[in-house]
């Protein structure tokens, strides 16, 4: 009997082990045989005109910047802006880069009152144009916590502090200083493009960047690609991973702001009810905090986000990412560890604000808060709004939406995808410490999401080098950009305009060059 139980044991034990060693094989085979194929390579070209600049000119280039940072083009709530500064920026413009708005090619038109957008005359009227997005206006900034005041573009250590130097004067005015440099030296574009700078973007751009694109559309224009803020250079973000990668955003999420309210009698304080509006509010803001929505990795382009990068990672872990059939339940439970990696993996939840409350003595009579959902790729507005309801469960709480919209769709990532290959080529030039670039989500929203209809090559990416520290400080304390990292992205759009004047994409095998 013993001995049978013994054999069964052995057999048994001898069927796992050889399962096991079965899946090791599979892993080290998918792992060194059959890796994912290297990126697409791209073309040898360099550009015409060399980034080198004097000391004038980077004095030029930190100056306009700072100068613009000054400017306090706040975005308090939809209806509640700093119009002011949004014309003084606009006056700002116009006196730093003064070849931009000299040139005979460049048209410049002034959208919704304070947007701008420039219709740049390339020489070839048959190369279809491209878009390079932006926005001039900035969150609200509070006046303690910061090292140098929000608006003061102080510099300290080789850094510009202040509001808007990530989010995203430095794309406004980089892109314009990139023109104003190229023009100086009399480059003769040849590919047609678009500069939109939004004025509204961080209270949804209903003014600024859709309207832009309503007019784009009316005039009939299609775009090969458009470039806007949402990603960036990634340092530091993934364990596992030492260099920087850039990660390229090729959709970015879905967006719902909700707010909940709960309307009762109000009373004197010293014969309450059981509960008053603030307890019952607060209790289905707790539900919602408790209850994440569902993780969905795996679902969306999270997991071709690792896939790129899986050779960039140290072992064991790039033979955990080249196998993530078999591994992602550990993986997707790291990413949900840090919040910017949560972020990429399901619907966030975020309680912004909450007001209630009258007097000491007083029962309140109404509680209100809103709520920020971000939607995952893989879901819809209408699902998450399902989801809430049933985790508040509680009629007493009135669900308003104010604002809403589903994620975007997908832009090509592949040999033909135009926008990409000239990001590649172009990174390869201005930052050749960056050992990959991989498709990812922007985790928030940006105007670009409203030029949908003009292109579905849409792209969220800075060419800034972040660090988890620096995502902290976007719509935090003491944002900042490094004098050196704002001159990189200068010479990347710089460089960006000048690659992108190639007139076909060069045939796979004629490329000397690999990323
Ligand atoms: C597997 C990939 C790993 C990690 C990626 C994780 C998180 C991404 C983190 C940071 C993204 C980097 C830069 C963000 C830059 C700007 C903010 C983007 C949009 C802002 C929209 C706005 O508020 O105006
Ligand atoms: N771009 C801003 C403002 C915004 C919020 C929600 C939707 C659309 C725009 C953000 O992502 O926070
Ligand atoms: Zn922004
Ligand atoms: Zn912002």
């Amino acid at each position: 009997m013993a001995g049978r139980l013994r054999g069964a044991a052995l057999a048994g034990c001898l069927g796992l082990c050889g399962t096991a060693l079965a899946l090791l094989a599979v892993v080290l085979l998918r792992a060194y045989v059959l890796r994912p194929a290297p990126g697409p390579r791209v073309w040898g070209r360099r550009p015409e005109l060399g980034f080198e600049l004097s000391a004038r000119d980077r004095r030029e280039l930190k100056e306009a910047l700072r100068g613009a940072i000054k400017i306090q083009t706040v975005s308090f709530s939809p209806d509640d802006q700093n119009t002011t500064a949004l014309a003084e920026f606009g006056n700002y413009i116009k006196k730093v880069f003064p070849a931009v708005f000299s040139a005979k090619f460049i048209q410049h038109e002034i959208i919704g009152e304070y947007s701008h957008l420039f219709t740049v005359q390339g020489s070839d009227p048959q190369l279809t144009p491209y878009m390079l997005l932006a926005h001039m206006d900035v969150v609200p900034a509070s006046q303690e916590g910061w090292v140098a005041p929000p608006f003061s573009a102080e510099e300290r250590g080789g850094f510009i502090y202040g509001r808007g130097t990530m989010d995203n004067k430095n794309s406004a005015i980089g892109i314009l200083q990139a023109l104003e440099f190229l023009l100086r030296k009399d480059y003769r574009l040849r590919r047609s493009f678009y500069i939109g700078i939004g004025h509204d973007e961080e209270i949804y751009g209903h003014k600024g960047a859709r309207k832009i694109a309503d007019l784009l559309e009316a005039r009939g224009v299609k775009l090969s690609f458009l470039l806007d803020e949402g990603s960036a250079i990634l340092d530091g973000f993934i364990k596992g991973i030492k260099a920087p990668v850039a990660v390229i955003g090729i959709t970015e999420k879905g967006a719902l702001t909700v707010k909940l309210s709960v309307e009762k009698e109000p009373g004197h304080s010293s014969a309450p009810p059981k509960e008053t509006s603030i307890g019952i509010l607060a209790g289905a803001l707790s539900r919602l905090e408790q209850n994440p929505m569902p993780n969905m990795f795996g679902h969306g382009p999270e997991i071709r986000t690792l896939e790129h990068l899986a050779s960039e990672f140290t072992f064991p872990l790039n033979l955990i990412m080249t196998n993530l059939w078999l591994f992602s339940p550990i993986v997707s439970r790291i990413l949900q560890q840090m919040p910017s990696t949560n972020a990429l993996i399901r619907t966030t939840t975020a309680i912004t604000m909450f007001n209630a409350g009258i007097k000491t003595n007083i029962i309140p009579p109404s509680a209100k808060a809103t709520v920020n959902f971000r939607i995952h790729p893989s879901q819809k507005a209408e699902e998450v709004l399902e989801i809430i309801k049933t985790t508040i469960a509680d009629d007493r709480v009135k669900i308003d939406v104010q604002e809403t919209f589903d994620p975007n769709p997908i832009s090509p990532w592949d040999n033909q995808a135009f926008g990409v290959q000239i990001f590649r080529r172009t990174l390869l030039d201005v930052f050749p410490e960056v050992s990959s670039v991989a498709p990812g989500i922007c985790i928030a929203n940006t105007d670009s999401r409203h030029f949908a209809k003009l292109t579905d090559a849409i792209y969220l990416f800075n060419p800034l080098i972040i660090k988890p520290d620096d995502f902290l400080r976007i719509h935090g304390l003491n944002e900042r950009i490094s004098v050196e990292g704002y001159e990189k992205q200068v010479e990347f759009l710089y460089q960006l305009i000048q690659n992108s004047d190639i007139k076909k994409l060069p045939e796979p095998h004629a490329n000397s060059h690999e990323l």
